[in-house]
């Protein structure tokens, strides 16, 4: 089959590889052309998303100056002698509950009873708590309060203003909304809150061998795990997987499937068929890109228009990884071997939709850490082991690389929280060297 797409075997050894950085520098460049625009969701909808634009403090906060317990607002200066055994006695001339708003001034010589958040009466200053208070009755039957110590001048009395000015930024665009952006948010009336619209992306397994996952496992015959776990990375990086199943190593039904959704998707990932097997139909693919059509005649130009990024990446796992534009579309090729797929999505698809996402640094992050066992494997490429990260009690971190951590193996998928970089050239690395670790999420 893979001789009928038109460039027979001619150019399918033919791949240079690119440096990841290369890869991802390409990548980003591509993803920032495919940025998805923003919309409104209500409040209670909007945890995890990204901004969209900075959002900004609507009003001083707090809005006005409140009590921050319950007692009596004063004037400190009323209070200035007062002592347990010489108390100040001051008249009271109001209650106010949080909500509510004192009627009176607190004049010389006058207090309020108030509860913690409520506006503080104009002419007090400080707030003495209720235990450092009794209540008594002056001659002629008025309430008074007793205060048993001076009071200072802003003692419990939160200030308006005091956290945010009115038009303080209080997140900027990318950042995810987490459980204290809501409370802010909602402090200050954003209702509907203008998040990055979630890219929407088109996921297709290749392999005449895959079984779809509720299939029993029939000779020869695997089930496509890729699909899967690819669209629970998709959702981890905040956008919408769109599973497209498993594809049969025809270029021509690839051709047609990724045109079926090219209105829909606005990044397509597919795993399997790059390397340079007989049955490796993204591989053909990419070699119809490389001479100028992928679709066949007749077909809509502007998707005709295309060209390959790269169609190998000089690292391990996932180095026949590839990456080409179709029209306007980003497609990312990653290997089938589970190992490899992961990997690859680490480096390239994940950046790439944080940064269709407002990102900038859309890269992973790395820690350096202390590689807690031999990596003797040597690679002619930079080598991506997974590892568990361990943080120690002196603050330093050890990575422990993973058994079963080869491209085609995946019980060590669900374990990794870390890739350590073994640079490529070197016998590996030596037990207690020290190595980057890019985190994974
Ligand atoms: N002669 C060479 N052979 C291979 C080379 C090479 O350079 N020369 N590269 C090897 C490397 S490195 C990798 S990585 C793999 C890449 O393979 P492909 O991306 O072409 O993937 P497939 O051939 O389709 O499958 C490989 C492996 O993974 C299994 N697989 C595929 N899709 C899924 C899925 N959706 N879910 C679970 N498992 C899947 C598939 O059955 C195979 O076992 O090529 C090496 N070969
Ligand atoms: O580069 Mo492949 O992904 O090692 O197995
Ligand atoms: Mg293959």
């Amino acid at each position: 089959m893979a001789e009928e797409c038109g460039t027979g075997t001619s150019g399918r050894f033919n791949r240079r590889a690119v440096k990841v950085g290369e890869a991802q520098r390409l990548v980003l460049a591509a993803a920032d052309g495919l940025r998805c625009g923003s919309e409104l969701v209500p409040l209670r909808e909007s945890g995890g998303r990204r901004l969209a634009q900075t959002l900004c403090a609507s009003s001083d906060w707090p809005p006005f100056a409140r009590a921050g317990l319950d007692g009596y607002a004063v004037r400190a200066a009323d209070t200035a002698q007062a002592s347990p055994e010489m108390p100040a006695t001051l008249r009271v001339v109001d209650s106010v509950a949080a909500g509510g708003i004192a009627l009176a001034a607190v004049e010389a010589g006058t207090a309020a009873r108030i509860m913690t958040g409520a506006a503080v009466p104009e002419g007090a200053d400080a707030v003495v708590m209720l235990e450092q208070t009794a209540e008594a009755t002056l001659p002629g039957g008025a309430a008074a309060v007793l205060i048993k110590r001076a009071a200072r001048p802003g003692q419990n009395i939160a200030p308006r203003g005091e956290e945010f000015r009115l038009g303080a930024a209080l997140a900027a665009p990318g950042t995810v909304v987490r459980p204290g952006h809501v409370a802010l948010l909602g402090t200050f009336g954003y209702a509907e809150v203008p998040v990055q619209k979630r890219p929407r992306v088109a996921v297709f397994a290749t392999g005449s061998e895959l079984l779809p996952v509720a299939a029993p496992l029939a000779p020869g015959r695997i089930r496509d795990s890729n699909s899967a776990m690819v669209a629970a990375m998709i959702e981890q990086s905040g956008a919408e997987p769109m599973l497209c199943g498993a594809l049969p190593d025809d270029p021509d039904a690839v051709a047609a499937a990724l045109e079926r959704v090219w209105d829909d998707a606005d990044l397509i990932v597919t795993t399997g068929g790059v390397s340079v097997g007989d049955y490796d139909v993204m591989s053909d693919i990419i070699r119809r890109v490389k001479s100028g059509s992928w679709t066949g005649a007749g077909h809509d130009e502007g998707r005709q228009a295309c060209r390959v990024l790269f169609d190998r990446v000089a690292m391990r796992p996932g180095s026949p990884t590839s990456a080409a534009m179709l029209g306007d579309k980003l497609l990312l090729s990653l290997s089938g071997n589970p190992g490899a797929c992961f990997v690859g999505f680490e480096l390239l698809v994940r950046p790439a939709l944080q940064r269709m996402q407002g990102v900038r640094d859309a890269l992973p992050r790395a820690v350096t850490a202390r590689l807690a066992a031999a990596v003797d494997k040597p690679s002619p490429h930079d080598r991506y082991v997974r590892t568990r990260l361990i943080y120690e009690a002196d603050g330093r971190i050890a990575a422990d690389p993973l058994a079963f951590s080869k491209s085609s193996m995946m019980a060590s998928i669900a374990e990794s929280d870390g890739l350590a970089v073994i640079p490529s050239g070197s016998l590996g690395a030596k037990a207690g060297e020290l190595v980057e670790v890019l985190l994974i999420p």
